[in-house]
């Protein structure tokens, strides 16, 4: 290893092709105010391999003083050693683009907006569905996407106990998880290696479909179970009913947003192709280079996610772009439109982008709910929706076929973006 200063970063490690290293503090004894933040250092080394530098924002912490700059130091053994003692390796697979990489501070003011559910429950209910919570619906899906919802008539005890299920699950050891493993033919399961956008995901996952099948398309939808933990498929599973309720209630919102009739959505899903995810984000020690899921948009057609109180989850805001925090709340589920509602709407809902971010510190738990189509759906503008002033913004595509391109990229890093809605926008 060799260390070098450069005239514009005050360090820059080096390492060999695979093994890059950074400086940077361990989990423990780390407070958020000793984070350094890390950036790709500018190609101010003519060394091709020093490719990480790492500007240290609390002076306090134990480093050594800064060698005088264009010092070669790599003869200064104690240095070195003092500077390993505070290195964590990073693997480059994980490592996203500078314009990617979160920033050390996430506001979450002005979050999404926040819909109490509880007239739909209540036993005036009947069939009227008060217009101010459809007014609610319609503004959170126009100008967020996102929406955050409580009273949803999901049992709490449900939740905690399906909390609990992937807790323990996660919490086997690598090569009982394995056994479940998932694979380029049986696409669900237990995977800790998925990327988003050729980037690797700082997390595991398991996924099971609510409906089994062998699928026209040539996807294979079965479910592969472990034998333990012993009630986790019984658990989960009942979590999944419970959330599928919920998910066909805002559908028929949604619908009712659109100026149609409640159920005109619900065809579409009788041969649903919904998958549940469980997401483990461990702690990670470089979290300002690295996201628990890359920046990306939902390709069906609603998530309903349950998250735990960690947070981490962060929405790009449509107002400005930014990047704000979806901050946990007990006993709630996080909603949004993914991109087939964006074309059924011809763009009057969008989908928005959002990412989970990462920290040093604590096991992140969320359980996201795909609700998707059939395979068999062609998505397009929906006909009562367009017309002469206001034609299709997309061109029609086949559900399966997307979803199967999109998962083919879990398992092999493409050279190039893989398939996206935009592809099928119209000049
Ligand atoms: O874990 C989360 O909060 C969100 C996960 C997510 O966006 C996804 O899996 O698509
Ligand atoms: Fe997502």
């Amino acid at each position: 290893m060799e260390i070098f200063t450069g005239s514009s970063t005050p360090l820059v490690l080096g390492g060999s092709h695979k093994t890059l290293w950074c400086v940077g503090y361990r989990n423990d004894s780390t407070t958020k105010n000793h984070l350094p933040t890390f950036r790709t250092a500018p190609r101010i080394s003519p060394n091709p391999i020093c490719r990480l530098a790492a500007f240290f924002q609390n002076p306090n912490g134990a480093l050594p003083p800064q060698p005088q700059n264009k010092t070669k130091i790599s003869h200064q053994p104690q240095l070195i050693s003092l500077l390993m003692a505070h290195c964590v390796q990073v693997d480059p697979s994980f490592v996203q683009e500078p314009e990617h990489r979160p920033k050390a501070a996430i506001s979450d003011a002005d979050g999404v907006p926040l819909i109490d559910l509880s007239p739909l429950f209540s036993d005036s209910a009947g069939n009227t569905i008060p217009t101010t919570l459809l007014s609610q619906v319609e503004v959170a899906c126009r100008d967020w996407g996102f929406f955050q919802v409580i009273n949803h008539g999901v049992p709490l005890e449900v939740l905690k106990k399906a909390e609990a299920a992937e807790k323990k699950f996660f919490a086997l050891p690598e090569e009982e998880k394995l056994i479940v493993r998932r694979d380029e033919a049986n696409r669900f399961g237990y995977y800790e290696s998925e990327h988003t956008k050729n980037v690797r995901d700082w997390k595991r996952i398991f996924d099971f479909v609510l409906q089994e099948r062998l699928d026209v398309t040539g996807l294979v939808l079965k479910n592969r179970w472990p034998e333990v933990p012993l009630d986790f498929r019984e658990t989960i599973e009942e979590y999944a009913k419970y959330v599928e309720k919920l998910a066909f209630i805002v559908l028929e919102l949604i619908s009712l947003t659109l100026n149609l009739p409640p159920k005109r959505l619900n065809a579409f899903f009788e041969e649903q192709t919904t998958f549940v995810r469980l997401n483990h984000y461990p702690p990670c020690p470089y979290p300002d280079l690295a996201l628990g899921v890359g920046h990306h948009k939902d390709s069906g057609a609603l998530t309903v996610l349950y998250q735990d109180s960690v947070g981490g989850l962060d929405v790009k805001r449509q107002s400005d772009g930014e990047w704000v925090r979806v901050k946990p709340m007990p006993n709630s589920f996080v909603i949004n439109v993914g991109d087939i509602i964006q074309v059924w709407s011809n763009d009057k809902y969008l989908s928005a982008e959002h990412r989970v971010s990462v920290n040093t510190l604590r096991d992140r738990f969320s359980i996201p709910f795909f609700f998707n189509p059939a395979s068999n759906i062609d998505v397009k503008p929906l006909p009562e929706l367009v017309d002469d002033r206001n034609p299709g913004k997309y061109k029609e595509y086949n559900w399966g076929e997307f979803f199967k391109r999109r998962m083919d990229s879990d398992f092999k890093k493409f050279e190039v973006e893989n398939i996206q809605i935009d592809h099928f926008k119209r000049a």
